[in-house]
Formats: C-alpha cells, sequence, structure tokens
C-alpha cells in the first residue's frame, strides 16, 4: 500500500542537499543571459525547448556538469543570484519545504570575477526573504569544487573567514567530479575551515560515482557528519553500521541518480536496505532544474516506487530528516510538532 500524494505534499519536509546555481531553470537561464549581454557557446542550445531536451538524460556525471557550469556564466549581479534563490523558494513553497540547508559553488563564479561577497550577498538576502515570506528556515553551504586545485580551496576558504566565524555560512561542502579527486585531498582546506569557527558543519559529497571508501575516508579524513548522495555506501556493511550507531544522515537524491545514469530507477536505490540498517537519509532534489523535479517530486516518485512503505515508515523519514538538520533544538521541535499534527490527520 502506498501512502496517499496530498500526504507527502502535506508533510513537512527538510532539503539538504540542493545546489543553489543547479536550480537555473531554462526560462530563467536566457532572460539572465541578455540581461546581462552573455554570449552562450555556439555549441549550446539556443532556446529553452532545445535546452529542455538536452536535459532529458546525461551520460553521466560530467557531462551534467559541462552544462552545469555554463549555465553559471550568465549570473553576475547580486541580483542575479537573489532572483535565483527566490525562484527556488517560491517553488518549494508549494510544496511542504519547511527548512533548507543549501550549497553553492563560489569558485564557479569568482573564477569569472565575480566576488565571494557579491554571491554569497545575493543568496543570503534571498534567504533572509524565505524566512519572512514562506516561513522556510535556511542554512548556506559553501561547496569547494573537488576539480580545482587544492591551494584554489585553501584561497577560497581564507577569502570566506569573516563569512565563516560570522555564521552566513554555516558548513562546507565538497562537489563536482567525484571519482578522480578523493574526499582526502582536501584535508587541509576542511581544517582550515574548521578553525575559523568551531561551530562550522562539515559535510562533503561522496559514494555518488565513487566507491564505499571515499564514504570512510570522508568522515576519517575531512571529519564530516553528513555525506551527500552516500548510496555507495551500502557495498560495506560495517560502513552501514558506522553510519547507523554515528547518525550519520546520507542526503540522498533519487531523481538525480537516474538521470546521470548512476542506476537505472528509483525502485534500485538501495532505501530499503537503508531502512533496515537503521541508518538516517533525507530526500533531496540536487539540480532540480536539470534532473525534472523538486523535493515533492522526489518524494513522490520514491513513493510509486517503494510501494511497501507505510505512513509509519515516512513520518520516521520525514523525522530523520529533521533530526539530521544542522538547526537548533527549538526549531527542530517545532517541525517534529508539525509533522505529528500531519501525521494524526492521515493515520
Ligand atoms: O550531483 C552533483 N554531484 C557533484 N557535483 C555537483 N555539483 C552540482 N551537482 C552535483
Ligand atoms: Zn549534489
Amino acid at each position: 500500500m502506498t501512502v496517499s500524494e496530498q500526504f507527502l505534499q502535506e508533510l513537512p519536509k527538510c532539503e539538504h542537499h540542493l545546489h543553489l546555481e543547479g536550480t537555473l531553470e531554462p526560462d530563467l537561464l536566457f532572460p539572465l543571459a541578455k540581461r546581462n549581454n552573455v554570449t552562450l557557446p555556439d555549441t549550446f542550445p539556443q532556446t529553452v525547448e532545445e535546452l529542455q531536451q538536452k536535459y532529458t538524460q546525461f551520460k553521466d556525471l560530467q557531462d551534467f556538469l559541462n552544462y552545469y557550469y555554463i549555465g553559471t556564466n550568465v549570473l553576475i549581479q547580486e541580483q542575479d543570484f537573489y532572483d535565483l534563490a527566490m525562484e527556488y523558494f517560491k517553488k518549494v513553497s508549494k510544496q511542504g519545504l519547511v527548512h533548507a540547508e543549501l550549497f553553492y559553488d563560489p569558485q564557479s563564479h569568482t573564477e569569472r570575477g565575480i566576488s565571494l561577497d557579491t554571491v554569497t550577498a545575493g543568496f543570503n538576502r534571498a534567504c533572509i526573504d524565505a524566512q519572512q515570506q514562506f516561513g522556510i528556515s535556511t542554512r548556506l553551504i559553501m561547496c569547494l569544487l573537488r576539480h580545482t586545485t587544492v591551494p584554489e580551496c585553501l584561497d577560497l576558504v581564507n577569502s570566506a573567514k569573516a563569512l565563516i566565524q560570522d555564521g552566513t555560512i554555516h558548513g562546507i561542502g565538497l562537489d563536482s567530479a567525484e571519482k578522480p579527486f578523493p574526499p582526502e585531498l582536501f584535508k587541509d582546506c576542511y581544517s582550515l575551515a574548521k578553525s575559523f569557527n568551531p561551530n562550522l558543519q562539515l559535510t562533503a559529497h561522496a559514494g555518488e560515482e565513487g566507491p564505499a571508501t571515499y564514504v570512510s575516508n570522508a568522515l576519517d579524513h575531512l571529519n564530516v557528519t553528513r555525506i551527500d548522495h552516500g548510496i555507495n555506501s551500502t557495498q560495506d556493511v560495517e560502513l552501514l553500521k558506522r553510519l547507523a550507531n554515528d547518525r550519520t544522515m546520507l542526503s540522498v537524491c533519487p531523481l538525480s541518480n537516474v538521470k546521470l545514469q548512476v542506476i537505472d530507477k528509483v525502485g534500485n536505490l538501495p532505501l530499503q536496505q537503508l531502512v533496515d540498517n537503521n541508518v538516517p537519509f533525507s530526500l533531496n532534489s540536487d539540480d532540480p532544474a536539470y534532473f525534472g523535479g523538486y523535493i515533492l517530486d522526489n518524494y513522490l516518485q520514491v513513493n510509486r516506487e517503494f510501494p511497501q512503505w507505510d505512513y509509519n515508515t515516512w513520518i520516521q523519514i520525514a523525522k530523520n530528516a529533521v533530526l539530521g538538520s544542522w538547526i537548533t533544538e527549538k526549531r527542530q521541535d517545532e517541525i517534529l510538532a508539525q509533522i505529528d499534527q500531519v501525521a494524526e490527520k492521515f493515520m
């Protein structure tokens, strides 16, 4: 028996794996290119329809990233970053999202001469407005691009010192092409960032295309307390026990995994194995403009392909997402109470 879609719509949801640059829909990309006089490469699709067609399938993570980084070129002014994030908040405010922890990739902008402060100011202003207008609480997570060099990442961390110290940047993440760049390469970058603020939270993409050892190495060498994707953790039973014991949450991205051909269908994700091993995970959209769905779409597809999950299973997933969020106990209690209210209504 599947649960009702109305229940999943109303269930208070927390998102932990969302790249703000990955919310750039084709129908915003082209107007921004025009507004900022940015010429896209000749080989890039020239219309919204052609671009949407391209987004129906990617060969792998790198194929997607090639489009993703071209897309970032249209973001120039502080207002562009604000508009981008606000479009995302408007959409997910209608999908039951109550809390969002948001990645952004400063190096994809600083390499084009756009300052870290411009990018962060635009995104942060949108976060403040999202709280006011939609009641969505937020955290910003600055990602290091693993295809760049360690000295470049150290420079970024140093330039972010004040933003890390004042908490504007709440966490550090690690993204981009995974397999050639194992997590331990970035050990010094993580420890430097943490030295700026002991309350800084740490996470990293691992075990998306890379093996389970990348997940263990991220835990051992980067001291992360969360793993992004992490689905290949299921290759290692001892690792699953460790994740369960330490309550290390995996931020899983079902539609992304299918679009990047990490898995052939959502139903083949090892989610039942995670449930059975008591490994906490949340369901997320990753780069929704590219992967064909926002957070609710991910919940709905998982429900269709895991029809054995009942209301209790879904409520536990929603609660694990709250408990894995980097928020105060007060905010956790608020969201947990909202979940109980919805549970009462449907069960
Ligand atoms: O899914 C992803 N994986 C790695 N890097 C990324 N950068 C944006 N999205 C992703
Ligand atoms: Zn990601």
